[in-house]
């Protein structure tokens, strides 16, 4: 009998799977290429590999994760664990979006790549597939990225590092597992939160509707809120905003607050988050925070830009599927984002 576990490996392009040409590195190389270098793996699972994009992941948007996700949901019954290969640059966006999609999925499914291509002497493609492998075999559900040894909650990671081979962090939440010469260890806090998430008895859904009307501003000091008032009639229906801290932003000078209420007026969803990586933001503490909430700014606590953005894209594809609009829409937009639907979010006590 084969006791090796079946894993399915996507690949999907990134530096992972990049050659040099004259335009500067690109995605050339398919997953039996990339791992021909490291077949060993071959002897302790059971692989079934498919190429699926041929991408540097800056050109991974919305088609791509429909298409990803349609991919592994149509697998998810076949194997024990789904590997995806992807870029970094945008990897934490697909992981986010994903973990949206594919909600109560029933196996794990873990994107990877690496810093520097597979073919390279020095490149840690072999030390991330190696992770991403273990964890798709560890049999526990969910979305995760796995790299540099740690695997990290889909909804938690930012890639942070240009260079650096510990490109991702896990923000406000620790990685989820580790690598050291006890095999996957996990951090059993981050665990039971994972498997509570996870209604064991309800199917695994699809949800591929989504729609990208969320508009991030970072806020610098004498921006021109003027610019607000062209996010309508672009066909925005929710603001992002980063604002300064625990979640300031200025009513002094240029005022913001009257552009924000403008926008709210007009139906337009307004999210709040921090500008700084760590830490939630608390629009209650200062008054030019407060102010915000008082408007009905809706706060993104402790959530990474990441997850924060393609929830936003998932809430606003499920309200357009239900013919959602005006105050209709914002209503369901402020319910909505304060779920945790993915771990992506920590929700102080009311
Ligand atoms: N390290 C990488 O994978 C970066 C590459 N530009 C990508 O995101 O596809």
């Amino acid at each position: 009998m084969n006791s090796k576990k079946r894993i399915l490996i996507l690949a999907t392009g990134g530096t992972i799977a990049s050659a040099p040409t004259n335009d500067g590195l690109a995605p050339r190389y398919g997953i039996s290429q990339i791992l021909g270098a490291n077949s060993l793996l071959h002897n302790y699972y059971d692989l079934t590999m498919r190429d699926i994009l041929q991408l540097d992941s800056s050109n991974i948007q919305i088609p791509e994760w429909q298409l990803i996700a349609r991919a592994i949901y149509e697998e998810r019954n076949n194997f024990a664990g789904i590997v995806v290969t992807h870029g970094t640059d945008t990897m934490a966006y697909t992981s986010s979006a994903l973990a949206y999609m594919l909600r109560n999925i029933n196996l794990p499914v873990v994107l990877t790549g690496s810093q520097f291509p597979v073919d390279v002497p020095l490149s840690d493609a072999h030390d991330n597939l190696q992770t991403a492998l273990a964890m798709a075999a560890s049999g526990v559900p969910g979305v995760f990225l796995a790299f540099n040894r740690q695997v990290i909650l889909g909804t938690r990671a930012a890639k942070v590092r240009t260079l650096d081979f510990q490109a991702f962090e896990s923000i406000n939440c620790p990685p989820l597992a580790k690598i050291n010469s006890a095999g996957l260890c996990f951090n059993q806090q981050v665990l039971q939160s994972v498997q509570k998430l996870r209604q064991a008895n309800e199917p695994c859904t699809l949800r591929l509707e989504l729609l990208p009307a969320a508009f991030l501003l970072k806020l610098t000091p004498a921006f021109n809120p003027e610019l607000l008032d062209c996010l309508p009639g672009l066909g925005y229906k929710a603001v992002l905003l980063e604002a300064f801290g625990i979640g300031g932003i200025n009513f002094l000078h240029a005022n913001m607050l009257e552009r924000i209420e403008k926008l709210l007026r007009s139906h337009i969803a307004v999210v709040v988050t921090s500008q700084c990586l760590y830490e939630q933001s608390s629009l209650k503490v200062y008054e030019v925070g407060r102010k915000l909430l008082d408007l009905g700014a809706i706060e993104a606590f402790d959530m990474v830009t990441e997850a924060a953005v393609t929830k936003l894209y998932y809430i606003l594809g499920q309200a357009a599927k239900l013919n959602l609009t005006g105050s209709e829409r914002l209503n369901f937009v402020r319910s909505c984002f304060r779920r945790n639907l993915a771990g992506e979010i920590n929700l102080p006590p009311i």
